[in-house]
């Protein structure tokens, strides 16, 4: 039986000074709440002579939070314990020793809180305050009750593996980290082993011999692209030391329990916008200092049984792949490379025949066009993929081989999408497929039939507004557990030859060279996958629920507060 008072955890109350004036702060452990309202000058009076100082353990924990919680209204802060990102003694500032307010102390004792902030748009910022206590005991005794709080949430790192790509986006990868990550790591304290990388797939091939047990998650500082290297680094680990075999198609792979956090410093970087709300280096280091867990879906691509990659972001045949292959010859100009080839792509208007089959995913409870964005603490992921483990427990895991429910479908396609999370980024704020989710263990498949330029650039300019993107006669979208697609031509001159790609790839290079006035080389296109190019046409695809972790947690549903007012934190009730 719970006895109805607690000694621990107990309250800590005491009434401490910011910017010379008093407040009244208090640590919750029981609600992990810190506080500080201010105080009139009448009631500071009352509290106490000196004017400055009294601390209170209160060991009726629970009455008592209630009882204050109600005192705290207008104009007090409230910062979740959880969402505290550092606490050390404050630097004494000269102009504060020399003022006449500390002159008579011997030595001011004040320690500065860092703390989450809420701006517009899901970004964070690292809001401060110091709290200046008249005495040495009771600064430690504050210093001591924060970290032992902070000590408490085991889920925060402690240490961390970090690739930098120093050629991602503009450039400014190592810039980045050093001005703006690095101060906030070692004020968490959080230490950092840091790799800039040489070449392309250094940080995916290092994974591979790194101790990973010393670390509690890995930092990749790029794009999608260098992303994709490390998922497939750790991923590619996670499986060979759990000796599966990824040619397998079907083989059920292993999770991966290290934690991956992003600093956006790419292209596009979809994967961190569509994790976190937004693309901003210290909002993505300040959900890693916190220690947050998102977990995420990943695709497999096999040709044959043969495995190619993994993707979570956009798997793109048609427009996209179109777009990455022209988007190559000009990566010095940097991001914009994506619009000059999108510019371009979308003049020349090709169009791809092939076939699609795809088996929906049944156990999921939303739809591609429900209008119900994946958000932080998303139900409609955690019921999924609830559903989705009742169901291979109950077919003993010969689920992911059922053949019930192929559907087919034989056409010429634009472009050919599917994505395993809605693919938001700056140049489209709500994404490919505005209602994917993060962790349902399933992919949107968009099919964008052949149309005329008009209609395609209608469906096009629909990703940067609110308008439904799958509103026309010519787009369908899907949720689906996997997909396979054969281009029209590879059917046709798919032979038994062991390396069928190269044999059809051959043929086509023998009939453009006879008729040069063809358009043969237009007649495949090729796979976008998370930014590079896949060397097969014909493949699969399936979906891998949760398979990684993110330091991450989600769009949270609307913030609160606004950079006009990143005083107001958090209402107490
Ligand atoms: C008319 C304006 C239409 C704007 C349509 C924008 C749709 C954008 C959807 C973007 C989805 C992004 C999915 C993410 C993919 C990334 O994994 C991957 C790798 O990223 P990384 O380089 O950071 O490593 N990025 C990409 O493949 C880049 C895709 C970007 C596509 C941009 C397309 C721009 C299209 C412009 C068409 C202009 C038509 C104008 C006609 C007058
Ligand atoms: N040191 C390096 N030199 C060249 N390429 C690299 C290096 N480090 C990483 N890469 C590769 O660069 C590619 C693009 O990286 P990314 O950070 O995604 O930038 P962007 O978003 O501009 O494409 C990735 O595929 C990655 O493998
Ligand atoms: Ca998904």
């Amino acid at each position: 039986m719970q006895p109805e008072y607690l000694p621990f955890p107990a309250l800590l109350c005491s009434v401490l000074s910011i910017s010379r004036q008093h407040y009244e702060v208090t640590l919750d452990p029981g609600r992990a709440l810190l506080s500080w309202r201010k105080l009139r000058p009448r009631s500071v009076k009352g509290r106490t002579r000196a004017g400055i100082c009294l601390t209170r353990v209160l060991h009726r924990a629970r009455g008592l939070a209630k009882s204050f919680s109600r005192q705290i209204t207008s104009g007090s802060v409230t910062v979740p314990l959880t969402e505290i990102v550092s606490v050390e003694e404050a630097e004494i500032d000269g102009k504060y020793c020399n003022s006449m307010k500390w002159q008579h102390m011997c030595k001011p004792h004040a320690f500065t809180v860092r703390y989450i902030k809420r701006m517009k748009k899901h970004r964070w910022r690292c809001g401060e305050v110091t709290f200046w206590c008249s005495e040495e005991q009771m600064c430690c005794h504050w210093l001591q009750a924060l970290n032992d709080a902070l000590n408490q949430q085991t889920h925060r790192p402690k240490h961390l593996l970090v690739y930098i790509n120093p050629y991602g986006g503009c450039k400014k990868g190592k810039q980045i980290y050093e001005k703006k990550v690095a101060p906030l790591f070692s004020a968490a304290g959080i230490a950092a082993d840091v790799v800039v990388t040489e070449y392309a797939n250094h940080a995916r091939d290092n994974l591979y011999d790194v101790n990973l047990e010393k670390y509690d998650g890995i930092v990749c500082v790029g794009g999608d692209g260098m992303f994709s290297e490390v998922l497939h680094g750790l991923i590619g680990r996670v499986q060979k030391d759990s000796h599966i075999d990824h040619n397998n198609p079907s083989a059920c792979l292993s999770r991966c329990s290290i934690r991956i956090g992003i600093v956006p410093a790419g292209s596009t970087d979809c994967v961190c916008y569509a994790t976190v709300g937004i693309n901003d280096p210290v909002t993505s280091a300040l959900h890693i200092i916190l220690g947050d867990c998102q977990p995420l879906d990943v695709c497999s691509i096999h040709h044959k049984k043969n495995f190619l990659k993994y993707s979570v972001s956009l798997l793109g045949y048609g427009f996209y792949g179109d777009v990455l292959k022209g988007s190559e010859n000009n990566r010095w100009l940097g991001p914009a490379r994506y619009d000059f080839s999108g510019f371009k792509t979308f003049l020349t208007h090709h169009w791809y025949e092939g076939t699609v089959s795809f088996q929906p995913a049944k156990w999921v409870i939303g739809s591609p066009r429900d209008n119900k964005p994946c958000t932080s603490g998303c139900h409609v992921c955690r019921q999924s993929s609830k559903q989705l483990q009742e169901l291979q427990k109950e077919q003993n895991c010969r689920f992911e081989h059922s053949e019930e429910e192929w559907t087919t479908i034989k056409g010429k396609f634009m472009a050919i999408n599917a994505v395993s999370l809605s693919c938001a980024c700056p140049r489209s704020p709500k994404g490919l497929s505005p209602a994917a989710h993060l962790a349902d263990g399933s992919a949107d498949l968009i099919l964008v039939r052949k149309c005329s330029r008009l209609n395609f650039l209608r469906h096009l300019i629909r990703h940067t507004s609110k308008k439904d993107q799958f509103e026309f006669p010519f787009v369908e979208v899907y949720r689906v557990k996997n997909f396979q697609f054969t281009p029209k031509h590879f059917e046709e001159y798919d032979t038994e030859s062991t390396d069928i790609g190269n044999v059809s790839k051959k043929n086509f290079a023998q009939i453009c060279t006879d008729h040069p006035s063809c358009v043969c080389s237009h007649v495949n296109s090729s796979w976008n996958c998370d930014g590079e190019t896949l060397d097969q046409t014909a493949i699969e695809m399936r979906v891998h629920c949760r398979l990684i972790h993110l330091f991450a947690r989600g769009i949270e549903d609307a913030p609160l507060t606004d950079d006009s007012n990143p005083s107001k934190i958090l209402p107490m009730e």
